[in-house]
């Protein structure tokens, strides 16, 4: 059975996405807004932790109250672009582990290359969330999975901020498993890989990066 897309459609999160689509937003703009989405994305994946209870003294009486128990989470950035993800979700759940892969995607092949693989043992046993906030061909996404896999990861999932339908249907034939959380599944990729209308190069505009 194929894990699940959710596309989180709050009109708070499409007025967001919509303003950080627009050419003339800054970094700084882009990065703001990019977190703010973040944090409803992360709301939206993380919906269904589970909740045990502790004894707690409230000032008015005691009291056993709902804390997240169980599924310890480790939070995977593909760099550079998951930089902007990693931040609100770490906002969430500042506990986390937290692992690192470097891909940078070939301009001509749209293949990934790998410059970096540092994830923490415990993706083993841990609930993994995979951030990246683009999905194009779904290339890089496919790879960071399956090497997670290959490190011994079992229940994954993967969170963007925009995905070409493409790329949703590649990693969902791809990972079966790895439910996927969004906030648009755009029109298509065009002939250099780019999803349209889309928002650009999504590392470049977080660092300010792009050619001038
Ligand atoms: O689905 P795909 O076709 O693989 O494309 C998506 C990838 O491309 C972008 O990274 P990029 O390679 O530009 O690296 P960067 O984050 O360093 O800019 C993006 O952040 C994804 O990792
Ligand atoms: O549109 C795209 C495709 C891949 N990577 C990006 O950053 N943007
Ligand atoms: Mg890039």
């Amino acid at each position: 059975m194929t894990a699940s897309v959710k596309v989180v459609d709050h009109p708070l999160v499409q007025h967001k996405l919509t303003m950080m689509r627009r050419r003339e937003a800054s970094s700084a703009e882009f990065r703001k807004l990019l977190h703010e989405i973040g944090l409803f994305l992360g709301y939206e994946a993380l919906k269904d932790l589970p909740l045990g209870h502790v004894m707690i003294d409230t000032p008015v009486t005691a009291f056993n109250a709902p804390v997240i128990s169980g599924k310890r989470l480790t939070f995977i950035s593909i760099l550079r672009a998951g930089e902007g993800l990693l931040a609100p979700l770490l906002d969430l759940v500042p506990g986390a582990s937290v692992g690192h892969i470097g891909l940078k995607r070939d301009e001509v092949t749209l293949q990934p290359s790998q410059y970096l693989f540092k994830v923490p043992p415990h993706v083993t046993t841990n609930l993994v969330i995979v951030l990246d906030p683009m999905l194009a061909t779904g290339h890089s996404a496919i790879r960071a999975i399956a090497d997670l896999k290959e490190a011994g990861a079992r229940n994954i999932r993967f969170i963007c901020l925009l995905a070409a339908p493409e790329g949703v249907a590649a990693l969902q034939e791809a990972h079966p498993d790895v439910a996927i959380t969004t906030a648009a599944i755009d029109e298509k990729l065009n002939d250099i890989g780019y999803i349209v209308p889309g928002l650009g190069d999504a590392g470049d505009r977080l660092f300010g990066t792009e050619d001038h």
